[in-house]
């Protein structure tokens, strides 16, 4: 931590004297674009504008503090021992069909992560907050904001998530009445909420894990893919491999020599990590590394092609003046991240790599493969959307730490639909259970990322003379949309982000019509099986919790 606070203080010197010596010139009136935003980007410092070097220790030291949490975190089962999250806890979740084995895992771990948290997380928002007035910010949430350079961004989320609830509103009825026939509908409560613990993931973010519970039509086909890649002896570096040869399959350089002597990319025996995946830019053009506890699964070998996304982002963009090697906005280096994923996971692709052995063409196999990318992109965007939601709340001091949990679990059951499976109460702090708020990274754009990469996976596949439908579009091996993506990735943020996106699709704004495009034929599917349901569920959560 002695040496974290360290370089902290002395990049925040760096930092306060570059702004200085740049806020000697007058950039606000210069004509050249690129170099009023150079400047501008010179001048904004975020937190090291303090002149309180207490506040950039403490922000440092807690961070430290709650990400050290979050890695030794672990749940003693009688059954099985002392687990951590990866990949003890994180294979019962997404495997167990015992609902109590599922609730003492999803309980032990909060417990064992958030719960320690609450107080140093309630002195870190403080440090934070103090820090970034010296940068203009009313609150760190108006500062993360900021990177989106769009006045009326909150608004624009909010539209973009209105426009995507029914759809999500119709996959939780289906996935409500099934999973009800599979743990009996009286573990359900009344107010149509589905317990969090069942989703075969530890914060109910995303539920393919669960696909085998939901099949449309068992007769067609459907792959469990991790089974595939056991049968197949695929081993870690495989599934590096894998993803290299996909991004240089539409036209991306290799990755470097540097990258795989120095990446971190299976967990060590001999000291706690931080094992939630992360890739890294050491801004000296070649050497760039991923850190990930990595295991053969799918959910894993998807995490690498994100992982690996990212790393194909650093190196498009590595020609630009250093302030300018980033994301057009951080959602677009999400969205960059994930968009190969539209391609990869496709059944055409599947057969490609040899993970599946017949591609079918029938539309029963159909609804089942847009089930299962619903699963993880449509469920997902509640959670991508709220947790930023508590977060600016937290920020702008409308929830404080006499009710974090408690308007936590409001946005849970609102936005989700989903309920605490046990009572929870302030001695609670289940925001710290998941990666981001003890990191400290922003989520928002993830939702960003979710909308974005729709819009931009229509663009390539229009770009690479597709003719299938979207769904089963796979740009792999066309460089025409490896060229059209490259264009906007080698800007990286040297232009507003509006720029980026019209560089690939013709437009200036998020859309989610493309989102709703692709599962259209899903939505179809989905209403007739709910006919006989009351879809949705009441804004509060459950007074009652139904007890196994
Ligand atoms: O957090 C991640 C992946 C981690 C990351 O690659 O986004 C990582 C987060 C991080 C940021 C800062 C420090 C440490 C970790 N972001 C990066 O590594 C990164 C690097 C450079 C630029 C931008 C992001 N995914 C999210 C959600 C998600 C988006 N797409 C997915 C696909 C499959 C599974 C999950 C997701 C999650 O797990 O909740
Ligand atoms: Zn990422």
């Amino acid at each position: 931590v002695h040496m974290t606070t360290n370089s902290t203080l002395q990049m925040a010197e760096f930092d306060k004297e570059a702004a200085k010596n740049a806020s000697t010139f007058a950039h606000d009136g210069f004509g050249n674009a690129t170099l009023k935003r150079l400047f501008k980007k010179i001048v904004n410092i975020g937190f090291a504008a303090t002149n309180d070097s207490e506040q950039l220790k403490a922000i440092s030291n807690l961070e430290a503090d709650l990400t050290g949490i979050y890695s030794k975190g672990k749940v003693c089962l009688e059954s099985k021992g002392c687990l951590q999250l990866e990949p003890g806890l994180t294979d019962i979740i997404t495997n167990s069909r015992s609902y109590e084995e599922l609730l003492a895992v999803w309980k032990g771990w909060r417990d064992a992560s958030g719960k320690l948290m609450r107080t140093k997380y309630t002195d870190f928002v403080k440090a934070m907050n103090a820090a970034i007035k010296f940068s203009g910010f009313n609150d760190t949430g108006e500062y993360w904001r900021s990177w989106y350079e769009t006045p009326t961004f909150e608004q624009d989320v909010r539209t973009l998530f209105e426009e995507l609830e029914p759809l999500y509103v119709e996959l939780h009825a289906y996935v409500r009445k099934r999973l009800k026939e599979k743990y009996g509908k009286d573990m359900f409560p009344e107010t149509g909420h589905i317990p969090a613990h069942l989703f075969g993931n530890m914060w109910a973010q995303q539920w393919s894990n669960i696909y085998d519970l939901l099949v449309p039509f068992p007769g067609a086909s459907s792959v469990d893919i991790t089974a595939k890649m056991k049968e197949q002896n695929y081993n870690v570096t495989h599934m590096y491999r894998v993803a290299e040869d996909f991004f240089m399959s539409i036209g991306m350089e290799k990755m470097t020599d540097a990258f795989w002597q120095n990446s971190m990319l299976v967990k060590p025996t001999d000291r706690d990590v931080v094992c939630h995946a992360s890739a890294w830019d050491f801004y000296d053009e070649n050497d760039f590394r991923i850190k990930q506890c990595t295991s053969v699964t799918e959910d894993q070998l998807l995490t690498v092609h994100h992982e690996m996304g990212h790393i194909v982002y650093f190196q498009n963009y590595r020609h630009q003046p250093r302030l300018f090697r980033g994301g057009a906005n951080p959602g677009f280096h999400e969205g960059m991240a994930d968009i190969v994923s539209l391609s990869f996971q496709t059944p055409e692709h599947m057969k490609v790599i040899g993970l599946l052995d017949e591609v079918p063409q029938d539309s029963d196999s159909d609804i089942n493969f847009l089930l299962k990318m619903a699963l993880d992109k449509v469920a997902f965007l509640p959670f991508g959307y709220l947790i930023d939601q508590w977060r600016w709340s937290v920020f702008r001091g409308d929830t404080n730490s006499s009710n974090y949990n408690q308007h936590w679990w409001d946005l849970r059951c609102r936005f989700q639909g989903i309920s605490s499976p046990v009572k929870r109460t302030e001695e609670d702090f289940d925001p710290g259970a998941k990666y981001h708020i003890p990191g400290n990274t922003p989520y928002i754009r993830y939702f960003v990322s979710f909308v974005v990469q729709f819009q931009w996976h229509e663009a390539l596949c229009r770009e690479a003379g597709n003719t299938r439908p979207l769904h089963r579009c796979d740009i792999y091996n066309n460089t025409n949309a490896g060229n059209k993506l490259r264009e906007m990735l080698r800007m990286g943020s040297s232009k507003p982000w509006q720029d980026a996106m019209e560089a690939i699709t013709g437009q200036r704004t998020m859309s989610a019509k493309p989102l709703v495009n692709y599962f259209d034929p899903l939505l179809k599917w989905l209403k007739e099986q709910n006919k006989e349901e009351n879809t949705g569920w009441s804004a509060s959560c459950p007074s009652s919790i139904p007890t196994p």
